[in-house]
């Protein structure tokens, strides 16, 4: 079931175009990525679906509502970049503050703090976290009300990645309930393994949409192959493959995807001059600066 549809959207700002035609999809339980430079239109994309912006053109549907509307605003949680919270309130008073808003039980304050791993401080005062307890205090009040979309922006900059792995692992869950999830993010890294899918941006358009192994396919990048030599035949092993040596034991070879087992049955035939082979695909970091080079402006 489709959660969110955006549909050919523009944003302009006194003559620059922030958004150019964007259109998105995103299923429940289905997480995506939304990548792109400072300034790609990443924040302004999230605004315009919050209902925070209005669109200049095209649509945006949360679940058949339009955005800011006081349905979309029920389905919708929001985490916002840099989280600002009452400094004199305890973490368990701001939850609280935040279930009366949205006419919850203030009894679900303390489950919902537990979920995300802060009930030991729950009563200390929010001025006293660390940047990681306010985002997960954060995380703890978009949480509320089972949302069936979840927007967060760069939720886990200036995470120890401890902490970004158990923020990671409470969107996995959150998913595996059906929720939609959509977050900006700068670290590609961890965006691999975490997503279901990537988005990229560059200048306002949206340049990729698609699983990391379909990015992968279509974007067509070199597979890097390392082989370790027996001693001393690195040279050889460089030699017969065509590849280059990079120290005594090592020969990196770079092949297309198509190639790649040719590749693979040559350095086969090598036998025992040969000692290890790693094929190392293109990471999301190569993905995303092939994607973003590939701007129409
Ligand atoms: N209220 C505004 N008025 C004028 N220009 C704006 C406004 N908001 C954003 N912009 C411009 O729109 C473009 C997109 O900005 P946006 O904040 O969406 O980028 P971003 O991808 O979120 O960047 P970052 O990674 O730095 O957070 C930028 O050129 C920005 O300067």
């Amino acid at each position: 079931m489709t959660i969110l549809t955006i549909s050919q959207v523009t944003k302009r700002f006194a003559g620059l175009t922030a958004l150019d035609g964007v259109s998105l999809a995103i299923e429940a339980g289905e997480r995506v990525a939304l990548l792109g430079h400072n300034g790609a239109g990443k924040s302004t994309l999230m605004k315009t679906i919050l209902g925070l912006l209005a669109a200049d053109g095209g649509t945006i549907s949360v679940d058949g509502h339009v955005p800011g509307s006081q349905a979309a605003k029920a389905l919708t949680a929001y985490l916002p970049e840099n989280v600002a919270f009452h400094p004199a309130l305890t973490g368990r008073e701001q939850i609280e503050l935040y279930l009366r808003l949205k006419g919850e039980p203030v009894k679900k304050a303390a489950g919902l703090l537990e979920q995300v791993g802060i009930a030991d401080a729950m009563n200390r005062r929010i001025g006293t976290y660390s940047k990681g307890m306010r985002q997960r205090i954060g995380l703890a009040q978009a949480l509320i009300g089972h949302p069936k979309l979840m927007i967060l922006d760069e939720p886990t900059s200036g995470l120890d990645p401890v902490s970004r792995q158990e923020f990671y692992s409470i969107l996995d869950l959150l998913a595996h309930d059906g929720t939609a999830i959509l977050h900006s993010s700068h670290a590609l890294t961890e965006v691999e393994a975490r997503t279901d899918r990537i988005a990229i941006l560059s200048r306002g358009v949206l340049v990729a949409n698609d699983t990391l192994s379909a990015l992968r396919h279509s974007a067509g990048l070199p597979i890097h192959i390392r082989l370790v030599a027996q001693s001393g035949q690195a040279d050889e092993v460089a030699r017969q493959l065509g590849g280059t040596r990079i120290n005594g034991k090592r020969v990196d070879l770079a092949c297309a995807p198509e190639a790649k087992l040719g590749r693979l049955n040559d350095i086969t035939r090598l036998g025992s001059l040969v000692e290890d082979v790693d094929l190392i695909p293109p990471s999301l970091e190569d993905l995303y600066t092939h994607y973003s080079r590939r701007t129409v402006q």
